[in-house]
């Protein structure tokens, strides 16, 4: 049975507004934002850590094992210090797989993409300490090492243009300052002229790869953040599209007076029930209850009092219908309709007596009728529908019974 929208629902109305409005502002701006305003952030970067968690982290174990693989080397190129160069590459990446695993599973997964990117770092510095350890001109094959951890670092961390840039920086500062604190390797002076002039090149690619890297992280990043944007707004339109649904629904099904069903909505609802009733073969009653000697009850209270006890018979009736398929409908001015399925005549004038005995309890006050209080007359019939006939002819018989029920003085029910 239809209800008048709640006012919760027009308040979730008013906030999905809100929120549309603030999306749509930002998006009409049309500049690239890397950071939103207010919760709109938080909320965006817990999307794209659970994106992270999905998708980024396998790259991370890859990268893992991929380092890991690299152990090779370490025996074929550290000499006499293979053996703990090897032994601290398993340890961090043992203790990497640990964070990777347990992160996500506590209070700080939100922060899992900080700690990869501090993982990526870690990863990095190993290295440098590894070309420490070596101290022949094999350790610069360790040097070009950092070019994988770099492109690594941008493909990891391109969703945090900051993070990929704060990362790729402090390696770069970090390699910079090894190579003027600490002294190079004895070489041959063709070797070393060469070394010479290839270190600051070197340094000038990873720079470049770098400014590279960033200006592609901040597309991506910016990129990633409109389509979020454009996807919540679609996600809020949709939202609000139903809500609008809803209330649209309401109005057209709803008493606008007294916020039970109307004369349309039950008609629809007689017409299905009249059909399912045929299909099985059960009963279907209608009550026709009429509220006694309303034009007094207008013309002694006043129009406005009478929509008052309009409303209360209405909302007194309607909570009779407590079963699916029941229904309490306004049918014209002081008219009412009630249909319940699967229900026998007996059963149905039982019910039809206990509304009339509420609405006597109810006691509103009514001069200029008889019993003094407003009260109500009702016509009851129940049928199994057939071919022949159709839900008209109950509407028809509980008029007549009505009728009947007038007749008879008012106050009283008469069934078929
Ligand atoms: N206040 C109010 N009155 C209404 C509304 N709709 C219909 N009415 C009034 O209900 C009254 C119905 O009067 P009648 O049809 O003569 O019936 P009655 O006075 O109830 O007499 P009986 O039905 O024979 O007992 C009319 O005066 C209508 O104006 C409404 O929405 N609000």
């Amino acid at each position: 049975m239809p209800n008048i929208s709640s006012q919760q629902d027009s308040d979730t109305l008013k906030r999905v507004e809100e929120q549309i409005n603030i999306l749509s502002g930002i998006l009409d701006q049309g500049r690239h934002h890397l950071r939103f305003p207010g919760r709109l952030e938080q909320r965006y970067l817990k999307f794209r850590n659970q994106r992270f968690l999905e998708i980024d982290q396998k790259i991370i174990i890859g990268g893992l094992l991929f380092y890991l693989g690299f152990s090779w080397s370490d025996f074929y190129l550290g000499g006499d210090n293979a053996r703990l160069i090897f032994i601290s590459r398993l340890l961090i990446a043992v203790v990497m797989f640990a964070l990777l695993w347990s992160v996500p599973r506590t209070r700080f997964a939100t922060h899992m993409m900080t700690v990869a990117a501090a993982g990526i770092f870690i990863v990095g510095l190993s290295v440098l300490f590894f070309i420490q350890l070596i101290p022949d001109a094999l350790q610069y094959a360790y040097h070009l090492g950092l070019v994988p951890i770099q492109v690594f670092t941008l493909v990891a961390l391109r969703l945090s243009y900051r993070l990929m840039l704060i990362v790729s920086i402090a390696l770069i500062s970090c390699y910079v300052m090894m190579l003027l604190m600490f002294e190079a390797p004895a070489l041959s002076p063709e070797l070393s002229a060469i070394v010479n002039a290839f270190m600051p090149l070197f340094v000038l690619f990873w720079l470049l790869l770098i400014c590279m890297g960033g200006y592609l992280s901040y597309a991506i990043e910016s990129s990633a953040r409109s389509d979020y944007m454009k996807n919540r707004l679609l996600a809020l339109e949709a939202e609000r599209l139903q809500y609008l649904t809803r209330r649209l629904h309401l109005l057209s099904t709803t008493d606008s007076l007294t916020g039970i069903a109307n004369r349309r909505y039950l008609e629809e609802c007689l017409d299905k029930e009249w059909r399912r009733c045929l299909r099985t073969q059960r009963p279907l009653a209608l009550i026709m209850v009429d509220i006694d000697n309303f034009k007094d009850y207008n013309d002694y209270y006043g129009h406005q009092q009478g929509d008052h006890c309009l409303q209360s018979i209405a909302r007194n009736m309607a909570s009779f219908c407590q079963r699916p398929g029941d229904l309490c409908a306004r049918y014209g001015g002081e008219e009412f309709i009630i249909i319940l399925p699967d229900t026998t005549q007996g059963e149905a004038a039982y019910m039809a007596e206990k509304i009339r005995e509420s609405i006597v309890a109810l006691a509103i006050p009514h001069e200029a009728s008889p019993p003094a209080v407003a009260t109500i007359s009702a016509g009851v019939v129940s049928m199994v529908p057939t071919a022949e006939n159709s839900s008209d002819d109950l509407l028809r018989i509980a008029d007549r019974m009505l009728y009947q029920a007038k007749e008879k003085g008012r106050n009283c029910v008469v069934a078929a």
